[in-house]
């Protein structure tokens, strides 16, 4: 279904509810620049590091499509758990597992509620950007604390610039994108009121310093456009 949320006047915050669900995957396509090709480095790069039997958490993982599409693409068999405190992205998540005949755990929660035992690895793409500073550093904290040694953590992020003028640069440049994508100014504008203190971005830089400071030995970007990047991060 398209995406026509913000055509007409809003005057509440960003929530993920029943009529976001139901329009998301077309959302997530048209709002973040190669998304598939991020889902694709996600699941690529997952699959080096992982092994027949081990557990994968997908934090906000709306409606599954990345725990489907790395079951898909690998004859292994993993522990697939996905974690989302939205029962709209929730139902709709469990109706593609059902229609691809994928198993995969479904978890109504808050991911501050997680104990994330025995995780090779932990994916969270465009999820971390919704928690609040200081509950997100903890919760990159207790992810790393309960990896497996050589576990692996792949996050994607809305990033800004510590730059002024650059910054200033990127949000147009995005807003261009997604003129492409056939968004009107005006349901770009209300998104963008929509999304103010409810997703807050980070820098490259502090998104880095947020997983070496968990403890994470190392941190690389593995993919970004303009504000859009994704990272991974490896427990040694
Ligand atoms: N505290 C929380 N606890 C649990 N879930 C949460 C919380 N906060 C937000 N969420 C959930 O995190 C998801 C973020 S969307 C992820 C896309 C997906 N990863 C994808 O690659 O398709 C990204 C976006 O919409 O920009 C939503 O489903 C929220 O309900
Ligand atoms: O930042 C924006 O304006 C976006 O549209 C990113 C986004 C994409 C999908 C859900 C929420 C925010």
């Amino acid at each position: 279904m398209t995406d026509k949320v913000f055509e007409k006047s809003i005057k509440k915050q960003f929530e993920f509810d029943e009529e976001v669900a139901s329009v998301f995957d077309d959302m997530l396509n048209r709002s973040v620049p190669f998304y598939k090709e991020m889902q694709r480095l996600t699941i690529n790069f997952a699959l080096n590091y992982l092994e027949e039997n081990d557990t994968v958490y997908d934090l906000g993982c709306s409606t599954a499509s990345t725990l489907i599409e790395l079951a898909k693409h690998s004859s292994k068999k993993f522990d697939l758990i996905g974690i989302d405190n939205s029962s709209a992205m929730l139902a709709r998540a469990e109706n593609k597992c059902k229609a691809f005949g994928v198993d995969i755990k479904l978890l109504n929660e808050d991911l501050h509620n997680i104990d994330y035992e025995n995780a090779k690895l932990v994916i969270s793409n465009y999820t971390l950007q919704f928690i609040r500073p200081l509950q997100r550093e903890k919760l990159v904290k207790k992810i790393y604390e309960n990896l497996e040694e050589n576990g692996i953590f792949i996050f994607s992020e809305k990033v800004i610039s510590s730059d002024k003028v650059l910054g200033k640069q990127y949000i147009d440049e995005y807003y261009e994108f997604k003129k492409t994508q056939g968004y009107s100014e005006f349901e770009i504008a209300q998104k963008r009121e929509a999304l103010e203190n409810v997703l807050i971005p980070y820098t490259d830089e502090e998104n880095k310093k947020m997983i070496l400071d968990a403890g994470f030995s190392h941190c690389e970007t593995l993919f970004k456009w303009v504000n859009f990047a994704t990272f991974i991060a490896i427990k040694k």
